[in-house]
Parts: structure tokens; sequence; C-alpha cells
């Protein structure tokens, strides 16, 4: 069974090595859908809502949230490379013995996101 917790931060940021309007300063609010995979406990929850939340808000959000991303993420800001970033933070914080991440997807704009599922 899939549980997803839905986020959203605002960030500024330019992709490097671009030709185009993307090159120059500008910002979005992401939306951020991260998917854990897992058996439902006796009590029918495969994870918190609550602890995916709290989890996710420390180790991603709250360092991504109103900051220049080219500054914080010491690569080049495309929503592929943030994903894998967010992957490799949240893999062991989300693995268990019932449940795992099963998959992140990122939202650039409202017609645009990037899905990882932790291969390519
Ligand atoms: N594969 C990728 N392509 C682009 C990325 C990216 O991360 N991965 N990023 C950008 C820019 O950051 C840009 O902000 C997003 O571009 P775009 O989707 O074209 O944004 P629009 O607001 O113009 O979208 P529309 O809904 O089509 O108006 C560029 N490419
Ligand atoms: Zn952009």
């Amino acid at each position: 069974m899939k549980v997803t917790k839905v986020f959203t931060f605002d960030s500024a940021h330019n992709l490097i090595n671009y030709n185009g309007k993307c090159e120059n300063l500008h910002g979005h609010t992401y939306k951020l859908e991260i998917t854990v995979e897992g058996k439902p406990d006796k009590d029918g929850i495969v994870i918190d809502f609550v602890k995916l939340k709290e989890l996710v808000d420390k180790l991603i959000i709250q360092k991504l949230d109103h900051q220049y991303l080219n500054d914080v993420l010491k690569f080049n800001t495309t929503s592929e490379n943030i994903v894998v970033w967010i992957w490799n933070i949240l893999e062991n914080p989300l693995h268990t013995e019932s449940y795992q991440l099963s998959m992140i997807r990122l939202w650039e704009t409202a017609t645009s996101y990037v899905e990882y599922t932790g291969t390519k």
C-alpha cells in the first residue's frame, strides 16, 4: 500500500549551462510529493502522516523554503538533480522493516514535474 504526503516550498534559482529564460534568476512554488510503500500495521497505518510530515519538514523543507537553491545545493538545480538529492537524504530515514521510500514527485510548475523511484 502506498501513502503520500504533499508539501510546498518557495525557492529561487537559475539554471547553469542553459540557454533560455531559466538561466535568469526566477522563483517557483515547488510541490513535493513523498510516497512511502509498506504494509499497514495492526492499527491500519503504514506510516503516520504526522511522522512523515515532521521528517520531511525537518530534512528537506526547512533547508529549501525561501532559499536561493543555487547557494544551498551545490549543483545545477534542475528538478531532476533536486529529486535525487531529496531521495538520498530520505532513503535511510524512511526505510524500516515495514515500509520504505517508494517515489518522489517534484512539481516545478503547474505543468512540469519529475518523478523518481531510486533508479533511472
Ligand atoms: N528537464 C528540465 N527542464 C527544465 C527544467 C528542469 O528542472 N528540468 N527547469 C526549467 C526552468 O527552471 C523553468 O523554470 C521551468 O520551465 P517551464 O516548465 O518551461 O516553466 P513555464 O512557467 O514556462 O511553464 P508553462 O506552464 O509551460 O508556461 C526549464 N526546463
Ligand atoms: Zn525554474
